[in-house]
């Protein structure tokens, strides 16, 4: 019998260590080693085999088949997802929520508003959770228009959502280009080095004020805290929708942000009362007691507003601008 995708999913996802132990071994996941699987695991330490060995029963002898089993489920090309669709469920009162179904598309922006209490951070629970009316809302969440992978719920490397919180504190003594260089490579990419240098250029394009590789991460501000971690989400994250709390005008150029994140053909959902982000998306979804209230088309005329928002915002920068160097406001 040989090992189901399945199996060798929760057999890397319970055994991290398996991973790299091929790998600092030059066992190449496309390689054709000689050696069968159970003569690998003789290579392994005692805690470590009697770790394994519950499975071990499970898998096939052949290290050729497990190895490009392994692959395929290593490499993300058939995990893409192209849409996300929630069906409703009820409010806080038990009432059915009035809409018929919220499709979210790769690349789009949707922005969420309502009060505070009123239910947004549980509308981006239910998508996190892929919920399968097993939550208060009695929402059901499809991806690709398919019953879910239990791996989006269970799995530690994919996440469904990635959340961009708005506070941000480093607490490693590392510099920008080693904590990059980490997560870059505990996400098992190819062009680390390259990779590494874009995301560390394009935090700089979106912060105000420039910072170096070497400057240590506990030395950034906040807004060079949050332009590194969009860029890095944006370059490194296999996380197919991005999940923004407002993002605040704390020295970081906002439009940019997204339009990098909207470049990587990533589903944003932003929760925002700011009229300038609000409006960039084509949808708004209203959250009132509990539920989708209204889903809104953002309208022509709501367009325009868009654009006299636009010009009063860049207007307001200069202006901050100015006033952080020092420059009396004319
Ligand atoms: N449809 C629902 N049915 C039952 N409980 C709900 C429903 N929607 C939200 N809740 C509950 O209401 C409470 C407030 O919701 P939530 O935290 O999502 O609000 P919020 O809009 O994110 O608030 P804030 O803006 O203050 O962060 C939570 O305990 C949540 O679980």
């Amino acid at each position: 019998m040989s090992p189901s995708n399945n199996t060798i999913k929760q057999l890397l996802e319970k055994y991290p260590f398996l991973v790299s132990f091929l790998e600092d071994n030059n066992i190449n996941f496309l390689g054709n080693e000689d050696k069968t699987l159970r003569e690998i695991i003789n290579l392994l330490d005692k805690d470590e085999q009697e770790e394994l060995a519950i499975n071990i029963g499970q898998l096939e002898e052949n290290l050729e088949e497990f190895i490009d089993q392994m692959s395929a489920f290593l490499s993300d090309d058939d995990e893409e997802v192209h849409s996300i669709t929630i069906f409703p469920g009820t409010d806080k009162s038990g009432a059915p929520e009035n809409y018929k179904s919220l499709e979210l598309k790769k690349g789009e922006i949707v922005c969420i508003v309502g009060p505070t209490g009123s239910g947004k951070s549980r509308l981006l629970g239910d998508i996190e959770w892929v919920a399968q009316c097993d939550t208060p809302t009695n929402r059901r969440v499809l991806v690709n228009n398919e019953q879910p992978d239990s791996k989006w719920r269970f799995s530690i490397s994919d996440k469904l959502v990635a959340q961009l919180s708005q506070n941000m504190n480093f607490v490693m003594d590392l510099s920008v280009e080693e904590f990059v260089t980490l997560h870059a490579e505990s996400r098992m990419i190819e062009d680390i080095e390259e990779t590494v240098k874009v995301i560390i250029e394009n935090a700089n394009d979106l912060a105000g004020e420039r910072f170096s590789k070497d400057t240590p991460i506990t030395s950034l501000s906040g807004g060079q805290s949050r332009a590194l971690m969009i860029a890095d989400t944006a370059h490194l994250s296999r996380s197919p929708v991005i999940l923004i709390d407002e993002i605040e005008n704390a020295g970081i150029d906002r439009k940019r942000a997204l339009d990098l994140l909207l470049a990587e053909d990533k589903i944003v959902l932003l929760a925002t009362h700011d009229p300038t982000l609000a409006l960039l998306g084509n949808r708004r979804v209203v959250i009132k007691n509990g539920g989708i209230d209204k889903i809104i088309e953002t309208s022509e005329k709501e367009r325009e507003i868009l654009s006299e928002l636009e010009v009063l915002d860049k207007r307001q920068a200069e202006l901050r601008n100015a006033l952080r160097h020092g420059e009396k406001l004319r």
